[in-house]
């Protein structure tokens, strides 16, 4: 029997997150990303699926130029307005049992301190099943909100995580004993020699601790990060129990997987502590032609402005290029790559901005029965992937179809789990709810007792 893959909603508490113009749709219940009960919903009907998670992407501003207007973003609802996710995630804790909830936070948004107290308090809340996204941020209008003049250099910005996760991790794992917490009614509430302080000091944060919240199921929540360069695989391969990818095939996913495994291997990790998931979109009908034209109806929604300035295919000005703009007259870094990308799918014409959204649209879009999907869904599968992240067009629509068209037939061939396992999020992942010994967090259990300071 095959191994059951693990499925994600990739979702985003805004109205168009990756699949931009759908929000226009009759059926497009995004635009109701104020009502919490939309999320509520949703949360129901992905946990009576038995999906794995609910993952909530993140931003701290806008995209493109900071000193660039905006009307573009705004016009298109593309992450703005957006809500925060770890506040909406306590709504949606006590509203589900079993499934996973992940929020995207970036290490510039948030004092370490502060925020491993905020995650601590999810986690209890919700019995062990929350997750973080670690990120770094892609946006200057981002780090302007935060005080800084723009965004940090790249690979300084991953010196600053490590630093960041450092400190979570002391406080997580290391500033409270397992049985700290004893509310004796006839004696002591906690005992103070199994509390301990971290002092940290480093470059960015000097934190004292102790942690105020008692450790919570996970301890640690499940450590996700979706980081390409070098200096983003080796964070992954160093720190990620899941990678989020959106490998344009599954032979790039395949090499993608195994360079960040042999990393893993080589920070003294196994290749299996990292589950690797594939950000995928599904068109799915009873035959392939029905199927097909429905994809052509989503396809007549695409926003070749949205797409394009998600993509920050923007001039100096902060407009999109127009539609029928040729790629090539296009003078930007991401252009470029676009343009060459392109070509390998327009060899008869010079490509333009539009066939950027649709390829966009296209491509990482599964489109067929049942079936076709489950064929599909075992080559990536094949390639090493562990998971999906599903990508709607419409909420919650794209999330029904899945459920009741697709997820029957992945059950069948052992593609897709019946039931959960019981326990916190890591346990239903890993088999066990804290962090492995591997784990670099793992090295601060017991460190800051007095039998770890000298050790
Ligand atoms: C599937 C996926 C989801 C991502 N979600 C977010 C997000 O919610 N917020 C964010 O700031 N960055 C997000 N990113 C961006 C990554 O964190 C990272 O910055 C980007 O992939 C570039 O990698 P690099 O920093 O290693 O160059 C996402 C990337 C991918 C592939």
């Amino acid at each position: 029997m095959a191994t059951p893959l693990l499925f994600n909603a990739f979702v985003m508490n805004t109205t168009s997150h990756i699949h931009h113009g759908q929000w226009r749709r009759p059926d497009a219940h995004q635009r109701e990303f104020n009502d919490v009960n939309t999320w509520i919903n949703l949360a129901k009907l992905l946990e009576e699926a038995r999906f794995d998670g609910m993952f909530f992407a993140d931003v701290t501003g806008l995209y493109g130029d900071a000193d660039a207007p905006y009307d573009v973003y705004v016009k298109e609802g593309l992450q703005i307005p957006s809500n925060d996710p770890t506040v909406l995630l306590s709504a949606l804790a006590v509203n589900t049992k079993h499934l996973g909830l992940a929020l995207t936070s970036n290490v510039m948004q948030s004092h370490p301190f502060h925020f491993a107290r905020q995650v601590s308090t999810l986690d209890h809340i919700s019995n062990g099943r929350v997750a973080w996204n670690i990120v770094t941020g892609m946006q200057d209008n981002g780090a302007r909100n935060f005080g800084l003049p723009r965004l940090v250099d790249h690979d300084e910005r991953y010196a600053w995580a490590d630093e960041y996760v450092d400190v979570t991790y002391k406080l997580w794992e290391g500033s409270w004993e397992e049985d700290a917490l004893k509310q004796d009614t006839s004696g002591d509430h906690a005992d103070p020699a199994k509390i301990h302080k971290i002092h940290h000091v480093g470059q960015r944060y000097s934190v004292e601790g102790p942690h105020l919240p008692s450790p919570s199921p996970q301890r640690t929540p499940v450590l996700y990060q979706a980081g390409s360069s070098e200096a983003g695989l080796r964070f992954a391969a160093k720190h990620a129990e899941a990678t989020f990818i959106i490998a344009p095939s599954p032979e790039i996913a395949r090499q993608q997987i195994e360079k960040t495994r042999a990393l893993a291997v080589e920070f003294g990790r196994e290749p299996g502590d990292i589950k690797f998931f594939q950000g995928l979109s599904f068109v799915v009908a009873e035959t392939e032609e029905e199927a097909r034209a429905k994809a052509e109806e989503y396809f007549e929604y695409v926003s070749s402005d949205g797409y394009a300035a998600h993509a920050a295919l923007v001039d100096p000005d902060g407009r999109v290029y127009p539609p029928e703009t040729k790629l090539k007259d296009v003078q930007t870094n991401s252009a470029r790559g676009f343009a060459e990308w392109l070509s390998k799918h327009i060899t008869d014409r010079e490509s333009l901005v539009a066939d950027l959204a649709r390829q966009r649209a296209q491509q990482g879009t599964i489109v067929g029965t049942p079936e076709q999907i489950a064929d599909a869904l075992e080559v990536w599968q094949a390639a090493g992937v562990d998971g999906i992240n599903v990508i709607n067009w419409v909420i919650p629509g794209s999330f029904e179809e899945f459920a009741d068209q697709i997820l029957p037939t992945l059950r069948e061939r052992g593609l897709a789990k019946r039931e959960y396992e019981e326990g916190p999020l890591r346990q239903k992942l890993f088999g066990a709810p804290r962090l492995n010994e591997r784990h670099p967090a793992a090295a601060y259990r017991g460190a800051f007792s007095e039998a770890g300071a000298t050790a």
